[in-house]
C-alpha cells in the first residue's frame, strides 16, 4: 500500500497534527519511497489540473508540424516519439525506445531567466517563451505555480520529518532547479500491444529531489504506474482523483544518507485487446531539486548520520551528482559524443538515447548557471 499524506493538515494543523503528518511522511519514504499526496486543492485546485491536462491533450493531438515548433534541441522542449529510452539511466536499456512523446519546460536557473520559488505567485521562467503554443502557456504556468508551492511545502515537511532545523532547505530552494514535463503515451495500434517494448516507460529512478506526478485512470484493469517493492516485486499504484503521486529521486536519497528510498518505477502497457490499450495516457510530471550549485552532503543530523550510520557518500553539488548519473547511464548505451558547458568548463560527455533523467541532467549542463 502506498501511504496517503494530507498536506493541508501539515500546512494548517496544530503542532501535534503536523508532527503526525511528518512521522507518516518519514515512514513512507523510509519504506515505500512513494506517497499519495491529498489535500492539495488549495495549491492545485481541480480546475487548474484539468485545464493543464486539457491543454496538454490538445498539444499532443495537434499536427506533427505544430508540435515540431516546440522542438528545441532534443533535450528540453518537444521530444518526439522514439527520443527516449529511460531505462538506460538504470543501466538496463530496453531494446527499443519508450513509446512516449513529451514536452519539457525547464526551470534550471539558466542565465537570463533565473526565477524564484515562492509559496504564492512564483515566477515562471518559460512563460513568455516564443516556441510555446499560446494556449498552452497560461494553463501550464498556472500548474507550475501550484506545483512549485507544493514543492516548498514538501521541503518544509521534510525538515520536520527528518528533525532538521526549520528553514534548513530554504536557501537551496529559493531558486530551485525544476522541470515540468507533460508526457503522452499514445494508444496502441492493433497488434502493437505485444510488440517491443513491453512497457510504456521503462524501469528507472528519478535523479533529483521530489517528483510530483499527476496521472489519471491507472487501476488494476488499466495498468499504468508500477513501483518496485522492497521485496523486488512490481506493484501497480492506482491513481485517484485529487491526489498527486510523490516520489524521491537519487539526489534526495543521497542527501538523506539513504534513509529515504529512491524507488524504481515504470509505466506498464495495458493488456492486449483491452479498452485501455486503445487509449492514450497523459501524465504531468514536475521534477524538483535544489539550486544546481547546492552542496549536497549527507545531512549531519541524527536521523540520517550517526556513529552507527556514517555518511555513505562524499559531498557533491547537485549539478555534479546529475552529471555523474549521466555518465553511468551513458556507459551502457550506444555512444555519441556531445559537448556542453558547465560553469565555464567544457565537458565532453557520451550521450546515447535521451531519457527523462537525461533531459534533466543534460539541461543542467547545457544551460549556464549564474553564481549566487
Ligand atoms: O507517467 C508516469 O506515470 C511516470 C513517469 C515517470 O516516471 C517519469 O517521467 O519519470
Ligand atoms: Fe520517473
Amino acid at each position: 500500500m502506498v501511504p496517503r499524506i494530507d498536506i493541508s493538515r501539515f500546512a494548517h494543523g496544530n503542532t501535534e497534527e503536523r508532527a503526525e503528518v511528518a512521522a507518516a511522511f518519514d515512514k513512507a519514504f523510509c519504506s515505500v519511497g512513494f506517497c499519495l499526496l491529498v489535500g492539495i486543492e488549495e495549491w492545485l485546485p481541480p480546475h487548474v489540473i484539468q485545464n493543464a491536462r486539457a491543454a496538454a491533450h490538445r498539444f499532443f493531438l495537434s499536427s506533427p508540424q505544430a508540435k515540431r515548433r516546440a522542438y528545441l534541441d532534443g533535450v528540453v522542449g518537444y521530444l518526439p516519439p522514439g527520443a527516449e529510452n529511460v531505462s538506460s539511466s538504470a543501466g538496463t536499456p530496453s531494446a527499443s525506445p519508450d513509446p512516449v512523446e513529451s514536452l519539457n519546460l525547464p526551470g534550471y536557473q539558466e542565465r537570463g531567466s533565473e526565477w524564484q520559488a515562492r509559496l504564492e505567485g512564483c515566477d515562471c521562467p518559460w512563460e513568455k517563451a516564443p516556441w510555446l503554443p499560446e494556449d498552452l502557456t497560461r494553463p501550464l504556468a498556472e500548474y507550475w505555480r501550484g506545483a512549485t508551492s507544493l514543492m516548498l511545502l514538501l521541503m518544509s515537511l521534510s525538515e520536520l520529518a527528518l528533525d532538521l532545523p526549520p528553514g534548513y532547505f530554504d536557501k537551496s530552494f529559493e531558486r530551485p532547479g525544476t522541470l515540468l514535463r507533460i508526457a503522452w503515451y499514445p494508444p496502441q495500434a492493433p497488434g502493437e500491444e505485444t510488440a517491443q517494448p513491453q512497457l510504456r516507460y521503462g524501469e528507472h529512478t528519478d535523479f533529483d529531489g521530489f517528483t510530483l506526478l499527476q496521472r489519471e485512470g491507472d487501476s488494476a484493469d488499466n495498468p499504468g504506474l508500477e513501483i518496485e517493492t522492497a521485496g523486488g516485486e512490481w506493484m501497480a499504484v492506482d491513481s485517484s482523483p485529487g491526489t498527486l503521486t510523490i516520489n524521491i529521486g537519487d539526489l534526495l536519497q543521497r542527501w538523506t544518507n539513504r534513509r529515504w528510498r529512491a524507488t524504481m518505477h515504470r509505466v506498464a502497457k495495458p493488456a492486449p485487446g483491452s479498452v485501455a490499450s486503445t487509449q492514450g495516457r497523459l501524465s504531468v510530471v514536475y521534477f524538483t531539486g535544489p539550486h544546481p550549485e547546492t552542496l549536497v552532503e549527507c545531512l549531519p543530523f541524527p536521523k540520517c548520520v550517526s556513529a552507527s550510520c556514517p555518511p555513505k557518500y562524499a559531498p557533491i553539488t547537485a549539478l555534479d551528482h546529475v552529471l555523474q548519473k549521466m555518465r553511468a547511464a551513458t556507459e551502457c548505451t550506444e555512444m555519441n559524443s556531445r559537448h556542453y558547458t558547465s560553469r565555464g568548463i567544457s565537458v565532453g560527455i557520451a550521450l546515447g538515447t535521451l531519457f527523462t533523467a537525461g533531459v534533466v541532467a543534460f539541461s543542467y549542463g547545457v544551460l549556464r548557471f549564474r553564481r549566487r
